[in-house]
Order: C-alpha cells, then sequence, then structure tokens
C-alpha cells in the first residue's frame, strides 16, 4: 500500500476517509478517542500544503438526513483538537461541501455532513453506490483511506472513490494493520477471543473463521442470548437474533468437535427496563424472567470469563460485556478488561465502543498491547478476508 509520504500533496484537495463515529448522550460527544486517532494524517497532510477534505459517518441513518446524526459537533471537536477553523459542510456533495473545499487555503481543513445521509454510500446497486462515488471524487483530487474502523464496508466513500482518484492509505491505516498483522501469523497460545456488544448479527458470522483460530471464545454483552436461546433457555426481552440460532448452534456442535472452548455467562443483570433507574438483579443465566432484559454479565461471569483469560497468551477482545454506558451494568466490561490486564498476555481491544468502554471506566490505555478504532473491521480482518477498503487502497 502506498502511504501519504509518496504523495504530492502541496495546494492539492485531498479527500481522507476518516473514521469519527463517536458515542454522543444529549447530542455531546462522549469519547472522543477516533478523533484523535485521525489528527495525525490530517495534521501532516496541513502541513505539506494539503486543501484537507474529511469525509466520515456517524452512526446508521440508512440513507436519509437525521439531525441527531450530524457530524456538526463532530466538527467543533475537530477544531479544538487541532487548533484551527475547520469549514463544516452541511451537506455531503452539494453547494454547501462545494462551497466549502472552494474556499479551503492551502493547510485548510473542511469536513463534510455525514456520508450515511446519502443513500448512494452504503447502496447494494453498483451503479447507485458508484454514482454517488463520482460525485464525491469530483470533490478532490487525491484520496487518502485512513477510517480503519469502517474498511469492512464496501461503501462508496472506502472502496469505490479510491478507484477514481490517486489514493494511498493513511496513517492509522497503516499502524492498525501492522499490529493485527501480527495475529494472523503466529500467535502465542492459548489465543482468547471476547465477543460482545450489540452488533449481534455482524459479528456472529465471524465465529465460523474463528473456530479455525481461537482456543476459547468468550461470549458477553448483546451476543450472549442468541446463544443462551439455541441452548433451550428463556432469555425474556433481551437482545435477540431469532434467525441466527440454528447458525448458532452449528457453532456450539463444531466447537465441541473441535476442541475450542466456547465460555458462556452462568448469571446475567437482568432489568425492567433499558434505563439506569430501572429495577435490576442478578439472576441464573438460565432464568432470566420473561419481564426482563439482560444488560451485562453477572458477577460470577465476571470472575469465571477473568479466569479463563488468566492463562491466555494472546487475547482479542470485541464488544462490551454489558451496557457500560450505565454504571449499573458496567461491572462485566469491567472485568474483562481488568482479566485481559491481569493475564499479561498479548492484548488487542478492538472496536469503538470497547475502546471508549476502557477509557470511560478508567484504565489505563497503555497497559494494553494494542486499543483498534476497528471492532468489525479487525475481527474481519482476523478472518483473514479481503477488505474492501484495504482491496481499494492496494490497487
Ligand atoms: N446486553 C446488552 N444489551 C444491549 N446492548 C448491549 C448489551 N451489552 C452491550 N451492549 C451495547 O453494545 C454497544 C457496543 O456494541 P458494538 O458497537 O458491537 O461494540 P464496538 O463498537 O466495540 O465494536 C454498547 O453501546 C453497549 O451498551
Ligand atoms: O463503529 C464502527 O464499528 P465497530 O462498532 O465495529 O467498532 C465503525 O464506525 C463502522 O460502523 P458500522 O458498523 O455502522 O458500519
Amino acid at each position: 500500500m502506498r502511504t501519504i509520504d509518496d504523495l504530492d500533496v502541496g495546494g492539492r484537495r485531498v479527500l481522507v476517509r476518516a473514521d469519527l463515529n463517536v458515542p454522543l448522550e444529549d447530542g455531546a460527544i462522549t469519547d472522543d478517542g477516533r478523533i484523535r486517532a485521525s489528527l495525525p494524517t490530517i495534521e501532516a497532510l496541513r502541513a505539506r500544503g494539503a486543501k484537507v477534505i474529511v469525509c466520515a459517518h456517524l452512526g446508521r441513518p440508512k440513507g436519509e438526513v437525521k439531525p441527531e446524526f450530524s457530524l456538526a459537533p463532530v466538527a467543533a471537536r475537530l477544531g479544538e483538537l487541532l487548533g484551527a477553523d475547520v469549514a463544516f459542510a452541511a451537506d455531503v456533495v452539494g453547494g454547501s461541501a462545494r462551497a466549502a473545499v472552494d474556499g479551503l487555503a492551502d493547510g485548510g481543513v473542511a469536513l463534510l455532513e455525514n456520508l450515511r445521509f446519502e443513500p448512494g454510500e452504503t447502496s447494494k446497486d453498483d451503479a447507485e453506490r458508484g454514482a454517488f462515488a463520482d460525485r464525491l471524487a469530483a470533490l478532490a483530487e487525491i484520496y487518502v483511506g485512513d477510517g480503519f474502523g469502517a474498511v469492512h464496508r464496501r461503501h462508496a466513500s472506502v472502496y469505490d472513490v479510491p478507484k477514481r482518484l490517486p489514493h494511498a492509505a493513511g496513517g492509522l491505516i497503516a499502524a492498525e494493520v501492522e499490529v493485527l498483522r501480527k495475529l494472523t501469523e503466529d500467535v502465542e497460545r492459548p489465543y482468547a477471543v471476547a465477543l460482545g456488544g450489540s452488533k449481534v448479527s455482524d459479528k456472529l458470522g465471524v465465529i465460523d473463521n474463528l473456530l479455525g483460530k481461537a482456543d476459547r471464545i468468550l461470549i458477553g454483552g448483546g451476543m450472549v442470548f442468541t446463544f443462551l436461546k439455541a441452548q433451550g433457555h428463556e432469555v425474556g426481552q433481551s437482545l435477540l437474533e431469532e434467525d441466527q440460532l440454528s447458525t448458532v448452534r452449528e457453532y456450539l456442535r463444531r466447537a465441541e468437535n473441535a476442541g475450542v472452548e466456547f465460555v458462556l455467562p452462568v448469571d446475567i443483570v437482568a432489568a425492567t427496563a433499558f434505563s439506569a433507574e430501572a429495577d435490576h438483579g442478578v439472576v441464573a443465566a438460565g432464568a432470566i424472567p420473561s419481564d426482563r432484559l439482560g444488560l451485562d454479565i453477572g458477577p460470577e461471569s465476571g470472575k469465571l470469563f477473568a479466569a479463563r483469560l488468566a492463562d491466555a497468551r494472546t487475547v482479542f477482545w470485541n464488544g462490551p460485556m454489558g451496557v457500560f454506558e450505565m454504571e449499573p451494568y458496567a461491572n462485566g466490561t469491567r472485568a474483562v478488561a481488568q482479566g485481559l490486564i491481569d493475564s499479561g498476555a498479548f492484548t488487542v481491544v478492538g472496536g469503538g465502543d470497547s475502546a471508549a468502554a476502557v477509557r470511560r471506566l478508567g484504565f489505563d490505555e497503555a497497559a494494553f498491547s494494542h486499543i483498534s478504532t476497528g471492532g468489525g473491521a479487525s475481527l474481519e480482518y482476523l478472518e483473514g478476508k479481503a477488505l474492501p477498503g484495504l482491496q481499494a487502497l492496494e490497487d
């Protein structure tokens, strides 16, 4: 992959695809890790006199303009961190974007509105995606891919635009790939993978491939309930992927045959509503009341997970063990984060929310071997899959 050092960017319009998908609460950014991780590439381009046009997504607005998914707060924070004005375009490829780009001086920075406000960005139809990619590419002369967290998406800004412009990988993508490559080569064993979070259907698929690579797979977060249900337990109102039950049963069977250990929670913190104030308590994993939903793994599970991490030599963790944003449901995530640290293994934490959880819960980032900005992206990388956003940069 070419890097930005291979490009002549002075005075040129450079489109940087970043991952600025940060957590927000009531319109305020609660963790700016992904913005900070994007700074070195933007700063390097500015220092070389490029006109920097940053584009990114926020959440999943599904091709519609939804004000709660505006990147405006991100533009403000990016400006603060850069110590420079960031021109914020109120659209992605319309008049506002064009005006913001035309107004850029050498070394200036503009941020376009949320890419996913445009249906073409995420379209599965090549022609629709391509038409949007044409418009986005027309804003710039050079493309820099630096949104590691989105490289597994075959989206216009990730996959199609680099086919239309001279391109290179930014520093973040280069750094992420360098660390994650180690986990696809000779890993020190036992190799444990801990999975949680809420993007259950996205991430259940990666287990297929992990069964041939990991020695232990620990399941927490919103993933748990599809497993518990597959084992015949009731899960009440918890997050559930009904159509994945047979797949999960198959995983459990294959794991047994392959000698891979699945570690499932033995207890669950179940609440009457998705709220910090809701009535909640610890129940056995097999006895979630029908009117409750599981929002964290329980204390015995936290101990069990830490014990199954203790002798691991390599650990990859993606996805919080519970709804850590609410204190009553943060202990499972705490226990697993501490378990990684205490193991002394080579530890990689991946994912926007997982990385945010580590920081929010007060852990020292330096206590982990690597904190990746991508969850789904790093999991798919570890599967050995060709990722559209990396493929496009290699071509
Ligand atoms: N039991 C659960 N029910 C619902 N949501 C959960 C549960 N456990 C964790 N979550 C949520 O999962 C979200 C993070 O999931 P995900 O995006 O998959 O992780 P990452 O960004 O680290 O890849 C968090 O916002 C957290 O509140
Ligand atoms: O947050 C992200 O991924 P992650 O939760 O797997 O770390 C990326 O910004 C990709 O977002 P998407 O999963 O909505 O495509």
